[in-house]
């Protein structure tokens, strides 16, 4: 379980991160979204105690992570790809790591294997990695000291289809033992087939947070259409729903489907349509309209 209270990050004139609230459940895969600069390293650099936050708080198992003896063996943690010892060869670096969490050495071997790096690719310097071998070692390194809880910034960053593929399973295995996943991405499709839910952050606030079903029914709510306009409304306003008539003659509604049939009904009025206001696809396009604007 990660918790994030009320986390803000001022420095000088940027306000980085400003009161930003979630969780992530144990057993679930957090998307954590948002354009550049929009904050999203900075609350994972908070999460992790590498960046103190000027208010609010974050815990990870319930307490806060530089509380947590042996972190690496609860958390697992990549924020920078880049930040490995360049002359180190892959397999150096995890050993080095294994020693240092009071893992098996063998434990090793099955990161590598999981990851997809090859024994061939794990003999060599760390320094001639491409960006998408460092991201498989980074994550083999967080997987390391069998963590309960992952912390990934961008880590589909110049993965390869094979490796991004690769990464999904890993997750949603991890995610589907009970393991806890906060993933970082600006790109929505990446985190779309692998998260639970999503955490959309712009400007360095919350835009919006849920299931993908709750985020497209929220801010979307359902499109309405009656064969007397007129009527309609008025039923929707007589019901207190909030109503915005559309060019076309249809209302959208901030309600669900079921309380707009309802007004309907009591009114005795006709519907000729009544469905989600977003539909299919729509979550790229719910993500741009919350974050347009906001991006650095
Ligand atoms: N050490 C710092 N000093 C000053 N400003 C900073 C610092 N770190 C981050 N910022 C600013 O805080 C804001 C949020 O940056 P952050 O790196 O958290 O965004 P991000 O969502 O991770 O972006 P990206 O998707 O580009 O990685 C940006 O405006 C950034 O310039």
């Amino acid at each position: 379980m990660i918790s994030v209270e009320r986390l803000t990050k001022r420095y000088r004139e940027t306000t980085a991160v400003a009161d930003v609230s979630f969780r992530c459940e144990p057993g679930t895969v957090t998307g954590f979204l948002g354009p550049n600069g929009a904050g999203k390293s900075t609350t994972m650099r908070m999460i992790c105690g590498l960046t103190p936050p000027t208010s609010g708080s974050a815990t990870v198992k319930g307490v806060p992570y530089r509380r947590i003896g042996n972190p690496g063996r609860h958390v697992g943690v990549l924020l920078d790809a880049a930040a490995q010892h360049g002359g180190r060869t892959g397999r150096e670096t995890l050993s080095l790591t294994a020693q240092i969490l009071g893992v098996e050495g063998t434990k090793v071997g099955e990161v590598l294997d999981l990851v997809g790096l090859p024994p061939k690719a794990a003999r060599r310097r760390v320094g001639g990695y491409s960006l998408g071998m460092r991201q498989r070692l980074g994550i083999a390194q967080a997987l390391l000291g069998d963590p309960s809880v992952l912390i990934l910034d961008e880590p589909a960053n110049g993965l390869d289809p094979e490796g991004i593929f690769l990464m999904r399973t890993l997750l949603r295995d991890f995610a589907d033992r009970g393991g806890t996943v906060l993933l970082s991405s600006h790109l929505l499709r990446e985190v779309e087939a692998v998260a639970d839910r999503f955490v959309v952050i712009a400007g360095g606030r919350i835009a919006a947070q849920g299931t993908k079903s709750e985020l497209l029914h929220a801010p979307g709510g359902v499109l309405v259409r009656g064969l007397d306009p007129a009527a309609l409304h008025a039923a929707l306003t007589a019901a207190g729903l909030a109503v915005r008539p559309e060019a076309d003659g249809s209302f959208v509604v901030q309600a669900s489907a079921e309380a707009v049939g309802r007004a309907a009904a009591a009114a005795g009025t006709v519907l000729l349509e009544l469905r989600q206001a977003q539909d299919g696809g729509g979550l790229e396009q719910l993500f741009l309209s919350l974050t347009h604007g906001a991006a650095a």
